[in-house]
This record gives structure tokens, sequence and C-alpha cells, in this order.
């Protein structure tokens, strides 16, 4: 049922040398019909959201030849040159940076990346070269929408509560965006991805070409790596769950590695909130279990937008960076 991602078998979600690996299988089959394998893939979830705020998913209903294809049309359009690449970027002036951006010089941050919003939406760019990365791109987007559906409500019942809760106070799935990343190779210099951070969503669904280089912070003190499995699926808390939770589930630190000698690619979803949603931690986690709340009530879109400022317009002491803990009680 679970194991650790550096492959040993084991019966709990903490062992092993990397994140846990869960089996979704009882979730999508018919075959668990005392539920049994179900309640273990919740305690592994569970173990896994409390001690790390990460875990891999396995048999989780999106299939692995799509993944894969994903990530070999997304190669293909990164190999295009820079001025055929820009034509599939956003036009000057529109309301949200889709289809393809470079991260600026002046970040740390050393990828390129296409942005997708759901389908349907009128702000994504229109992904014609390679033919078939339009389609693949938005069948990726749909299945993984039905995965953050399903660990949404996996994690609504972790935490203890009533059903449906979560699935009915996120019910708008417009805010949602994916993106396909390539990573350049690392330099003799420097070999940073993404700095550490935490995502600002509710939950991330990362899947990963076989390079590595997603580590996960435990206890602010040892990176553990999100070892590529073929066919996994890694799933990490955001802050909107660590907040309603207060703090009970983590949204954990991660950061990116560049490999030496080649690109990295991998495809990140963000299982996200609607802008005009007030977040703050559910009176389950703090008045019912006698505990003061760790968050003042925020509008998620604020924090969003906190968030953007932060990347466009860097403040010059690191300190002044705006996370989560900008909404903190002390
Ligand atoms: O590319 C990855 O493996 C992770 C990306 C990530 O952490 C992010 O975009 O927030
Ligand atoms: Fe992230």
């Amino acid at each position: 049922m679970v194991q650790s991602s550096s492959g040993s078998s084991s019966s709990s979600a903490s062992a092993g040398n990397g994140i846990p690996v869960v089996d979704l299988s009882p979730f999508l089959t018919a075959a668990d019909e005392t539920g049994k394998k179900k309640r273990k893939a919740m305690e592994a979830v569970k173990e896994a959201c409390s001690e790390y705020g990460f875990f891999q998913i396995i048999n989780h209903g999106v299939p692995t030849t799509l993944m894969d294809r994903a990530l070999q049309l997304s190669s293909t359009f990164f190999d295009f040159p820079d001025d055929e690449k820009r034509n599939f970027s956003a036009p000057p002036g529109a309301p949200l940076p889709a289809g393809y951006s470079r991260q600026p010089l002046h970040s740390p941050d050393k990828n390129e990346y296409l942005l997708m919003f759901p389908p349907s939406s009128p702000f994504n760019v229109s992904l014609t070269r390679p033919s078939e990365l339009g389609d693949v791109a938005e069948e990726v987007f749909s299945c993984l929408s039905k995965t953050g559906s399903l660990i949404e409500g996996i994690i609504n019942d972790c935490l203890g509560l009533p059903a449906g809760f979560l699935s009915e106070y996120n019910s708008d799935r417009n805010w949602d965006f994916m993106t396909a990343l390539r990573y350049f190779p690392a330099t003799e210099e420097e070999d940073n991805g993404i700095a550490p951070h935490q995502d600002g969503n509710c939950v991330t669904f990362v899947f990963q070409d076989e390079a590595g280089g997603l580590e996960v912070c435990r206890n602010g003190v040892s990176w553990i790596p999100a070892t590529p499995q073929p066919g996994a699926i890694v799933v990490n808390v955001g802050d909107v769950i660590q907040v309603l939770s207060n703090n009970k589930f983590k949204s954990a630190t991660h950061r990116v590695i560049r490999p030496k000698g080649r690109s990295r690619y991998s495809y990140a979803f963000f299982y996200n909130l609607l802008g005009e949603k007030m977040v703050e931690p559910l009176l389950q986690f703090t008045e019912h279990l006698g505990e003061l709340p760790k968050y003042r009530k925020f509008q998620y879109g604020e924090y969003m937008q906190l968030r953007m400022r932060n990347k466009s317009h860097p403040p010059e002491n690191p300190q002044d960076v705006i996370h989560i803990t900008h909404y903190s009680i002390n």
C-alpha cells in the first residue's frame, strides 16, 4: 500500500529515504469492499500531510502514457528557437501571463515555462506547435483537475471535516492553472531551478521526467528528494490547506535543483481557490480544540497579488518577501 519513493516497501508513510508513496487504487476501483485499503491509504495521506506536506501517488487514474507524451511534447516545444517560442507568449498588456515565459534575468530561478488556465479560459494562448501539444495539455489539465478533486476529498476526510466540506468551499475551478516547465542544465557556478518556497494554493500536483531535483525540506533541516518514479505524481499541500487546518497539515518548503549536463522537464498543476474566497483557520482546528487561530482572516486574491508582487518587484531585503506568515497571529 505504502512505500517510500526510494523504492523500499514499508507499511509506514514516513519510512524510507524519499517522500511517502500512496497507492490510490482503492479509491478508483470497486475492489475494496470492506474499505480497509481506503482507510490505510487515508492514514498514509494523513501522516504524510502532517509530517511532510508532501507525498507521491500511484494508480491515480492519470494515464502514464499521457504524462510521458506531455513531457515529450513540452521538451520539443522548449527546443524551438527563442523567437519561435515567443510567438506563444501572451500579447503585451494581456490580463494574465498565459503561454510562454522565461524567468526574468533578476530571478534566481533558471527555468522557462508554458502557463495554461482551464481549457475553456479565454486567456489561454493556443498551443499549435508541436501540433499535438494543445490537445494533450488540455487532456492533462482535465485529468489533473479530477485528481485534484479526489485528493481534496481525501484530505477533507483525513482532517475529519464534514463530508464534502472542502469541495463545497472550493467549488469553482476557474482559478486553477498548470505550468509545463523546463529547467536549464546547471552550470559550474550554480544549480538553482526554483528557490525554496511554499505554494500558496490548496494542493499542487507535479509529474517530472527522470532527471530528479525536486526536494522537500523536513523540519527546517534536511532536504528529502521527491525521487522520480515512473507514472507517479508528486502531491504537495499548499498554504490554503495549512491555514484552514491551523497548521495541522503543512505547506512544505520545497525547491528544485537543476541537474548537470541536461535539462529537466516537469508539469505542475495548481489546484487553486477563487480569489474572492476568504481563508481563515476553521473552528474545527481552533475553538473546538481549545486552540487559538494561528492566522487572521484574509481574502485569497489579495494574498495572490502580494505573491505576484514578490516576483515582479522583488524587495531589496529578502525578509520583506511576503509569505503566508504575513497573516500569522503571533
Ligand atoms: O517543477 C517542479 O518539480 C516543481 C515546481 C514548483 O515547485 C512550482 O512551480 O511551484
Ligand atoms: Fe512549488
